[in-house]
């Protein structure tokens, strides 16, 4: 059977439950995930004085052929793209400025800075994201920033936050398509501490100081990542959900959602719709933890269904950004991205083909034996078969083809770096 032929079968399965699959492909096909570049190089950026990675995340492996310069990062970028469904956008940290040679402060880092990515990103057709990088530095050393207790410290990491929304409104300016410039900071303490509030009350003016520099909303959108522990603050982060729920409610400002951020049994599929009640817009980083906040690639699991599920049956793909977050140096790069991405709009797909509304109203009416009886069902209806159909339709590998792919371009590129 061909792939046509097996679409047909499966849709007809579909449009009994009053799935339009057509639709559902052309809807797909709008939803941009934001790729993150800093998977290519394990967070390493291209700062001429550069520093160890620090902050309390860690990049395990040593696998070969990571991107060592902006041009390698592109053109891996690139390779992933071409094996991943639909247009999406990429994610950009600080750290990848570049800067001709010249040793650039992170609070002088400027628009021009990044015109190669943003002629890259034209070319390509991509919108960017954007985030300030507040670690791997030496003013980040002790592990504190914008809540740090020294007041130079504060104000150098303030400057660049203000320095990496101006890059965001110039991405959203020159792209066409508004940036979201994410904020995360590692500040936390490895053991208890002795007074919670007071760096909590520094994080806050901190921010209120960077937010009341004036970027075009309309170019720029702003959000702020919270976390449980990292390595070394595994007792206190400043800047945890509560209170950046708070901050971000307050000031309008988007709460960004890491799925490894959380406590093991957390989970963030379960906080998308009280959170979307009280707010317009929200973000995501979409990440697997393993234990703690490992940053593995995500896989099509169980929590990954239900973030999908969630942002579809309440039709939030409007107001939900999506971006991933996982990096693994053990396994091909290329194939990390291309595995992690295809799975998120899998997911997206298997949302889309789920008849949300029947399983709503079943729901009210209390029949609860039908709504498992159904959810069960449909996590084996021939989904893979649309998946396989939305592929060659968007000219991309179907199936693990991908892979010979990413196998020839380690031989061709990735083994001679
Ligand atoms: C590199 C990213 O900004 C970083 O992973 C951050 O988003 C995070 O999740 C830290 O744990
Ligand atoms: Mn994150």
């Amino acid at each position: 059977m061909t792939v046509e032929a097996n679409y047909q079968y499966a849709k007809s399965l579909y449009e009994k439950w009053g799935i339009d699959v057509d639709s559902v492909l052309e809807k797909l096909q709008s939803v941009p995930v934001s790729i993150h570049c800093w998977l290519g190089d394990d967070i390493g950026g291209f700062e001429v004085n550069k520093s160890e990675l620090s902050g309390g995340i860690d990049v395990t492996g040593n696998y070969p052929g990571k991107a060592r310069n902006p041009e390698e990062l592109r053109q891996d970028l690139e390779k992933a793209m071409s094996l991943i469904p639909g247009k999406h956008r990429v994610n950009l940290h600080t750290i990848y400025a570049e800067t001709n040679g010249e040793v650039v402060e992170r609070d002088q880092v400027k628009p021009e800075h990044f015109k190669n990515w943003v002629n890259w990103a034209k070319e390509q057709g991509l919108g960017l994201d954007f985030n300030p990088t507040l670690f791997s530095h030496p003013n980040a050393a002790d592990g504190l920033t914008l809540s740090h207790p020294n007041p130079e410290i504060r104000e150098f990491w303030i400057n660049h936050c203000i320095a990496a929304r101006r890059i965001g409104e110039y991405f959203g300016k020159e792209l066409g398509t508004p940036c979201l410039t994410n904020i995360w900071i590692p500040d936390g303490y490895k053991d208890v501490p002795s007074d919670r509030l007071t760096p909590r009350v520094r994080l806050k003016e901190s921010l209120d100081q960077i937010f009341a520099d004036e970027v075009d909303e309309r170019y720029n959108v702003d959000a702020i990542e919270s976390k449980l522990f990292g390595i070394g603050s595994e007792s206190y982060v400043v800047g945890s959900h509560e209170f950046y729920l708070g901050y971000a409610l307050k000031n309008n400002k988007l709460c960004l959602l890491d799925t490894g951020h959380f406590h093991p049994t957390e989970t963030v599929s379960n906080k998308i719709s009280s959170m979307l009640l009280y707010s317009d817009q929200l973000a995501l980083h979409v990440s697997r933890p393993v234990r703690w906040d490992s940053d593995h690639v995500v896989t099509f699991d169980d929590e990954l269904k239900e973030i999908a599920l969630e942002l579809v049956r309440n039709d939030a793909l409007d107001k939900v950004k999506i971006g991933l977050d996982f990096f693994d140096a053990s396994i091909n790069r290329i194939a990390a991205w291309t595995i992690g991405t295809r799975n998120m709009i899998k997911a997206l797909l298997f949302a889309m083909l789920t008849p949300n509304d029947y399983l709503k109203q079943l729901q009210e009416e209390g029949n609860f034996t039908e709504r498992l009886a159904l959810l069960e069902e449909f996590k084996t209806y021939p989904f893979s078969a649309i998946w396989d159909y939305y592929c060659e339709k968007m000219d991309v590998p179907v199936r693990e083809s991908w892979l010979d792919e990413v196998k020839a371009y380690e031989e061709e590129v990735l083994s001679k770096r």
